[in-house]
């Protein structure tokens, strides 16, 4: 399992978790079993991914206990009105084979399809009813993430893009002061890490890749989950292996001066980012 973060509402929540974005039919399947059977017991999914199903039944099909793995999905933008919130959310249930999800994220702000007020409502009614044990946001900047925990104290985490070269300090802020954490999405910058001298540098010092360090950094911030996605089973493998080495505080300072406010998920119509 890893490293763990222990919530104040008695959760426990695994911090390197297995993400499934672009993982389609047989594919996603056969890689949830991979993630599994190396040691994930987190799994990022969405009803935007089309793989509820099968990311479900390979979690029904592994050796893996269901109680042994967070499972998360997410709400899509458009089933933001509180009755689609419901409808939607007992949908991924049925996909997934599941009686409960451990947190269902509002995917993006979607505010123009109903008042946040009333999207958080309908998903704290989910915890109430037992559909899911928690819930959060994703891509929320961090003034409508205060906003949306005036509205909702229950959120747990802000899903958002996150790795070397795009920071979220602000994000991170918000979190800290209502004692939530981070997920970061594209932790690899969707792969580019690899191609990145100083990370390459660092790991060549520990024996491992510029994608395991980029990890290992991730791990060594305080309440910060990573969801790497990768469809290659030596790489799935590989980036869980994080956990037998230490980046000492020179190497953490190098990783930091990457950063460039480099963001490469900003769909048209997206948040104001901080
Ligand atoms: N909430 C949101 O709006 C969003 C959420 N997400 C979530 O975050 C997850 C991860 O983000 P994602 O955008 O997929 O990007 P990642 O940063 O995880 O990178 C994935 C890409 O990197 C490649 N890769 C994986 N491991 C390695 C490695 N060790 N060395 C070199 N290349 C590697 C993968 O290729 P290959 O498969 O061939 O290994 C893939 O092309 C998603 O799958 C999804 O679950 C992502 C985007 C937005
Ligand atoms: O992966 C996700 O969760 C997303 O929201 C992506 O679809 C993201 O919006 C994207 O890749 C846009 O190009």
């Amino acid at each position: 399992m890893g490293p763990t973060i222990s919530l104040d509402n008695g959760l426990t929540v695994p911090r390197l978790g297995f993400g499934t974005f672009e993982l389609d039919g047989e594919d996603a399947y056969r890689s949830t079993r991979t993630a599994l059977e190396v040691g994930y017991r987190h799994v990022d999914t969405a009803q935007g991914y089309d793989n509820e199903e099968e990311v479900g039944r390979a979690i029904a099909d592994s050796e893996v206990d269901r109680g042994d793995v967070w499972l998360t999905t997410k709400i899509k933008p458009s089933n933001a009105k509180p009755e689609d919130v419901r409808a939607s959310s007992e949908q991924s249930l049925r996909k997934l084979g599941v009686e409960q999800v451990d947190l269902i994220l509002l995917h993006w702000p979607a505010e123009h399809v109903a008042p946040l007020e009333a999207t958080l409502e309908a998903m704290t009614a989910l915890v109430d009813d037992g559909l899911t044990r928690s819930i959060g946001v994703s891509n929320f900047p961090s003034r409508l993430l205060a906003r949306a925990y005036e509205l909702s104290p229950g959120i747990i985490t802000d899903q958002v893009e996150h790795h070397p070269y795009l920071g979220v300090d602000a994000i991170e802020r918000v979190l800290e002061e209502h004692g939530g954490f981070l997920t970061a999405y594209s932790p690899l910058a969707r792969g580019n890490v690899s191609d990145d001298a100083t990370l390459t540098e660092i790991g060549e010092a520990h024996g491992v890749s510029a994608a395991q360090v980029t990890l290992r950094w991730m791990l060594q911030k305080p309440d910060t989950v990573a969801i790497p996605k990768s469809g290659n089973p030596d790489r799935i493998r590989t980036n869980f292996a994080v956990f037998d080495f230490e980046l000492d505080d020179d190497e953490l300072q190098r990783i930091g001066e990457l950063e460039r406010q480099e963001r490469l998920i900003d769909p048209e119509g997206g948040p104001d980012w901080d």
